[in-house]
C-alpha cells in the first residue's frame, strides 16, 4: 500500500511503525468494514445488531456518497449481488460496479457535475416507496461531493460560502450547520425524501465523536441545528454570505421555510444509522498488530486535535516517558492515536498536518534512540500535498535550523522528501481521519 516502502524503513522501529499504519488503514477499508458488519443469509440481511427481512420489500435501492462511496458501492454489491435493484452513489473515487451507478462529484468545493449527480441520486430517492429498502452509503467528503442547492440558491453561492467557511477556521459541525440549511438533501433531507421507505445507512465516519448529523452533513440523521444558528455561525466568523443565502436564512428564521427535521420527527421512524468504521477501527488494528509482535499497545485517544506541531511534542513526551521510566506502559511499546490536527497557515509552502506533526516530533527526537513515529491522514492525502504523511526517528533531523525554517514556512514536504521520510499511498478509498503510531523499543535492545 505504501509506495516505495523499502526507502522508508531501515530500523525495526520504523518498519513496525509502517506496518501499523498499513494495518490501520486496511482495517478501515470500507470493503472490509462492510464485509464485517453486513451479511445476507437467505432473505435475512443483518447489519450490526439489526436484521431486515428482504422478503418484506419489493425492491432494494442504494443511495448516498462520499469519498468512500465507490468502494462502499462495490462492497455492498459483493454482499447483496442481484438483490440490489438499482442505485446511484456520488464520489470522487469511482469503482467498477454492476447495479449501482457511481457518479462523479468534487471535493472540497462542490461542482456542477456534483450537482447533476446528486440530482440523479435524489430523483431515485423520490421514487422510493413504502415497499422499498433504501441502503444509504455515507462517508466523509459527502457534504462537498453531494451538493443539492436549496430553492433560490445557485451552485456559485454554495461554492462561495463553502470556500469562506473552509478558510474561516470554523469547526466541521459549524460548517455543516450552514451547509445543512442551504441544502435540499443534508440535515435529514434524504430521509425526508426517502420516507416512508425503510432506510438503512452504513456510515464510515471521519468526524471525531461520530456525530451522525455532522458526518457528510447527516443526510439521514436528525438535525438539532436551526436556521438561526446557521446565521449566527456565519456572523461569528465574519462571513458575509451571498444574497440568496442570507435571504434563505432570514426566511428560515422567520418560519417561512421548513426547519430541518429533528430527533422527534416521524420521518426517522424507519431510519437506522449504523457507523461501520471510524478512527477507533484503525486504532484497534494497530493495537492488535503491536500485541502480536510482542509490543505493549496503548491507544492514547481517538480525538487528538489542535495545532499539529504542538500535539506532536506531547506525543513525543509520552514516548520518552515510556522509554525512560516505563510509565504508563513498559517498552517495547506501541502508542497510537487518532483524531484530526490542524495547521494554522503562516507561510506559503507544501505540506499538511501529519507532515508537520512528524517533522515537529523529529526535531524533538533529534539524536535520541529507540523511538520511531509515523503519522498519516488515512485518506492518503495530507493537507495541500500528494503525500499521506511521514515517518521519522531520532536521525531524521540533522540540521534543526533548516527543519524549523521549513515549519515556519509551512513547507515541510520538500524537507521530508529529501530525507526519504514521506509516506505516499495515493487515495486510499477510506477516511477515518489521522492515524499516528509511536514505536518505542526497550533501552536494553540498544545495548
Ligand atoms: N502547506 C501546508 N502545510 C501544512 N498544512 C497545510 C498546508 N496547506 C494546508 N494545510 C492544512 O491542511 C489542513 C486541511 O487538510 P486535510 O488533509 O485535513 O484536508 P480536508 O480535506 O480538510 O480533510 P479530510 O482529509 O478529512 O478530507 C488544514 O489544517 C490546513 O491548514
Ligand atoms: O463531508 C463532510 O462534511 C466532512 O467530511 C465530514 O464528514
Amino acid at each position: 500500500m505504501i509506495h516505495e516502502r523499502e526507502a522508508l524503513g531501515g530500523s525495526p522501529a520504523r518498519e513496525l511503525a509502517l506496518d501499523c499504519i498499513e494495518a490501520g488503514i486496511e482495517a478501515a477499508d470500507p470493503e472490509r468494514a462492510i464485509a464485517e458488519s453486513v451479511s445476507l443469509d437467505g432473505d435475512r440481511l443483518t447489519v450490526g445488531e439489526r436484521s431486515y427481512d428482504l422478503g418484506a420489500y419489493e425492491e432494494v435501492v442504494v443511495l448516498g456518497g462520499g469519498n468512500a462511496g465507490g468502494r462502499m458501492a462495490s462492497a455492498i454489491e459483493g454482499v447483496l449481488g442481484d438483490r440490489i435493484d438499482r442505485g446511484v452513489v456520488v464520489t470522487d473515487a469511482p469503482e467498477e460496479t454492476e447495479k449501482i451507478e457511481v457518479l462523479p462529484g468534487d471535493h472540497p468545493v462542490p461542482s456542477e457535475r456534483g450537482v447533476d449527480s446528486t440530482r440523479r441520486m435524489l430523483d431515485l430517492a423520490n421514487e422510493t416507496r413504502e415497499e422499498t429498502l433504501a441502503i444509504v452509503l455515507i462517508s466523509g467528503g459527502g457534504s462537498a461531493l453531494m451538493p443539492a442547492p436549496a430553492e433560490g440558491i445557485s451552485l456559485s453561492d454554495l461554492q462561495e460560502v463553502t470556500e469562506a467557511l473552509l478558510a474561516s477556521g470554523a469547526e466541521i459541525d459549524e460548517i455543516n450547520a450552514v451547509r445543512k440549511h442551504c441544502s435540499a438533501f443534508k440535515g435529514g433531507g434524504l430521509a425526508r425524501r426517502a420516507a416512508p421507505s425503510t432506510v438503512v445507512s452504513l456510515i464510515v465516519s471521519d468526524v471525531i465523536g461520530n456525530d451522525l448529523s455532522t458526518i457528510a452533513s447527516g443526510p439521514t440523521a436528525p438535525d438539532a441545528r436551526t436556521f438561526e444558528e446557521a446565521r449566527e455561525i456565519l456572523s461569528r466568523y465574519g462571513i458575509d454570505p451571498p444574497e440568496a443565502i442570507a435571504e434563505r436564512l432570514e426566511r428560515g428564521v422567520n418560519g417561512e421555510i421548513e426547519e430541518t427535521p429533528d430527533a422527534g420527527d416521524p420521518v426517522f421512524d424507519r431510519v437506522d444509522n449504523h457507523v461501520i468504521a471510524d478512527g477507533f477501527t484503525a486504532l484497534e488494528a494497530v493495537r492488535d498488530l503491536a500485541d502480536e509482535r510482542g509490543y505493549e499497545p496503548l491507544i492514547l485517544s481517538t480525538s487528538v486535535r489542535g495545532e499539529a506541531r504542538e500535539a506532536a511534542k506531547t506525543h513525543v513526551a509520552v514516548a520518552e516517558e515510556v522509554r525512560r521510566t516505563g510509565h504508563p506502559i513498559e517498552p517495547p511499546a506501541v502508542i497510537c492515536s487518532g483524531g484530526e490536527t490542524t495547521v494554522t497557515i503562516r507561510g506559503d509552502g507544501t505540506g499538511g498536518p501529519n507532515q508537520e506533526f512528524a517533522l515537529s516530533a523529529a526535531i524533538e527526537l533529534r539524536g535520541s534512540e529507540g523511538i520511531a513515529l509515523a503519522s498519516v491522514d488515512t485518506d492518503g492525502i495530507d493537507g495541500a500535498s500528494d503525500a499521506a504523511g511521514a515517518v521519522v526517528d531520532g536521525e531524521s533531523v540533522s540540521d534543526r535550523e533548516t527543519a524549523r525554517a521549513a515549519l515556519a514556512e509551512n513547507d515541510v514536504y520538500p524537507y521530508l522528501e529529501e530525507r526519504d521520510s514521506l509516506i505516499e499511498t495515493g487515495a486510499t478509498g477510506t477516511n477515518v481521519n489521522d492515524l499516528r503510531v509511536l514505536v518505542i523499543t526497550s533501552p536494553e535492545a540498544n545495548r
